[in-house]
């Protein structure tokens, strides 16, 4: 593949030392070969015999696996045995121009160690209880457990979600997995709070997968549900964006549930970023927000003491917000989880360049790393007057953001010429309240217009501004998400509108008033309302050489 700017091959001898050979690991049953191998380099793994997984996806014998900018685990509950070799060096994310040396370890990876402690019988018999919660409720009418996995940065909520993820589709059964994490896009760009069912396996190299645009894939592509959420945390804005969006998509997924039997009886599982587990202030009512919208059943706390205690107070035994909690007297549970030893903390550096591939994949595809499931993308770009999109931002101000606002303040005031968007083109969202999302009781400083859905046709204290001409020089290297909204929508239903795709702002001319956009797909732009990721995710500089 040879798309501008991506200087997918590097130089032999620009490569920074010479590769250590293949080396074989045998496991023991119960053991787990951990691994760190940073981005522009790659390894390669093979399972050579016996079984291993990993974060609960079986590896496929004599099938090689290519990892880059990877940290992770294969864990065998029979044993095995693995090669581990040098893979190309690459420097696909490294677009601040920095490369990154191979390690001393096997396959030249930055660290790598077998342990013999690690928590996956906890995490299976986790899987276990929950199948048990299944079976009682299938053909009762009611719901699959609803999982919420909670704990500080970096405790293995994400590892543990795959491995419930991966369990349970083993089993035939479909959950509907939630990403409340901005930080980290599943199946989509960082700056999405995101839900997909998954019937099939999860990927080896890639994680949660890979969602379909325009490329053949070897390993089936998951659809996710997707809503832009451009701030970093949830705290931002005091939770008044995040609280909102959250709510949008419980509402989906409750609905979803409703209407498939076989994910009403697999449940939700769901993810959260490790703000919320750190007991920073506003967490614990951002907390109880997802349990009441999501009418969680299960608890699951990774790595912290406090907050499990928290939480048991809080929820433990108390009935579900869910609307047939009276009827199943359908109770929380809440549970502790060890944390694994070989969860590892991954600096500012590392997440940048996690976030910066995640982007760079959702344009080019993954074929510079990926064996096993390599999708190669045809993005186009396009280049259009500012003036003909509809581009909204969210203007709420945190600390470190003090830039001067872009907007006209005669703008501020301007929510009244917009119309509630009614019926237009394929915006099918719902419009009614949930009904579901009794707030559960003993939380204080929630207010009921921060606990229920906002009403669409209030949108006075939506932080979304029209981003009119001139053209904002700081578009350029950012994001801006489609959303199914019309032109014409609220701020109010533009943020609860759901995202179609999205655009890389190559260019801005500010003096023609005309910008470059990168499309993963070829074809016009939609005429809808959209998201500028203004502040989040950070921008990526040279994707588009
Ligand atoms: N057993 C393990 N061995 C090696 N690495 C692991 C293991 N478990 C998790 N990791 C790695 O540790 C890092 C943190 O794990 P994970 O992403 O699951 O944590 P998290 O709680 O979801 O973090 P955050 O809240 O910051 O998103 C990841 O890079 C993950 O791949």
């Amino acid at each position: 593949m040879s798309l501008p700017g991506l200087e997918l091959t590097q130089a032999a001898e620009d490569r920074p030392h010479a590769v250590a050979p293949p080396s074989q690991i045998a496991l023991n049953p119960g053991a787990e070969w951990r691994f760190e191998v940073e981005f522009g380099h790659t390894i390669k793994v093979k399972l050579l015999n016996g079984t291993a997984e990993l974060f609960g996806t079986e590896l496929a014998e004599s099938q090689t696996y290519t990892f880059s900018g990877s940290k992770g685990a294969i864990y065998t509950w029979h044993g095995c045995e693995l090669e581990v070799s040098a893979g190309e060096t690459v420097t696909t994310t490294t677009v601040d121009g920095s490369t990154s040396a191979a390690g001393h370890g096997a396959g030249g990876c930055q660290s790598e160690y077998t342990s013999t402690d690690t928590p996956m019988m906890e995490y299976a018999n986790m899987h276990f209880a929950l199948e048990s919660i299944r079976e009682e409720s299938q053909g009762s009418g009611k719901d699959g457990p609803r999982v919420l996995l909670l704990g500080p940065s970096n405790a293995g909520k994400t590892s543990l979600a795959k491995i419930l993820t991966s369990y349970a589709t083993k089993l035939g059964g479909q959950p509907l997995v939630v990403n409340l994490d901005p930080a980290e896009g599943m199946l989509s760009v960082p700056g999405t709070l995101t839900a997909t069912t998954f019937r099939t396996m999860l990927d080896v190299e890639n994680g949660w997968g890979s969602s379909p645009l325009s490329g053949p894939s070897p390993v089936p592509v998951k659809l996710p549900l997707v809503y832009s959420y451009p701030l970093p945390s949830p705290l931002d804005a005091e939770g008044s964006v995040y609280r909102p969006v959250v709510s949008r998509l419980a509402l989906q997924v409750t609905e979803r549930m409703a209407k498939d039997e076989e994910v009403q009886k697999t449940g939700i599982i769901v993810d959260t970023p490790g703000v919320l587990g750190s007991g920073n202030p506003g967490s614990l009512e951002l907390i109880n927000h997802i349990v009441t919208e999501f009418a969680i059943t299960n608890i699951v706390v990774l790595g912290s003491e406090r907050l499990y205690h928290d939480m048991v107070k809080q929820y433990d035994n108390k009935p579900s917000s869910s609307a047939a909690a009276v009827a199943f007297d359908e109770r929380v549970s809440v549970v502790k989880l060890s944390k694994s030893g070989g969860c590892v903390d991954r600096d500012a550096a590392f997440l940048k360049k996690t976030r910066e591939s995640q982007i760079r994949s959702y344009f080019f595809g993954n074929s510079a790393l990926s064996t096993t499931s390599a999708i190669t993308l045809s993005p186009s770009t396009i280049q259009l007057d500012f003036a003909s999109l509809t581009v909204y931002n969210y203007t709420v101000v945190s600390t470190e953001d003090e830039d001067e606002d872009d907007y006209d303040p005669s703008n501020l005031n301007m929510g009244d010429s917009f119309l509630p968007g009614g019926g237009g083109d394929d915006y099918s969202e719902p419009k009614q309240e949930s009904d579901r999302a009794t707030p559960l009781p003993g939380i204080v400083g929630l207010s009921s217009n921060q606990t229920n859905h906002t009403n669409s046709s209030s949108f006075s204290n939506v932080p979304l501004k029209r981003v009119l001409p001139p053209v904002p020089t700081a578009l350029e290297n950012t994001l801006i998400a489609i959303t199914h909204a019309p032109t014409t929508a609220s701020p109010a239903d533009v943020r609860d509108a759901s995202v179609k795709g999205f655009l890389y702002v190559a260019n801005v001319d500010a003096e023609k008033g005309k910008i470059m956009l990168l499309s993963p797909i070829r074809g016009t732009i939609p005429a809808q309302a959209m998201i500028w990721a203004k502040r989040w995710p950070d921008e990526v500089v040279g994707l588009v050489g």
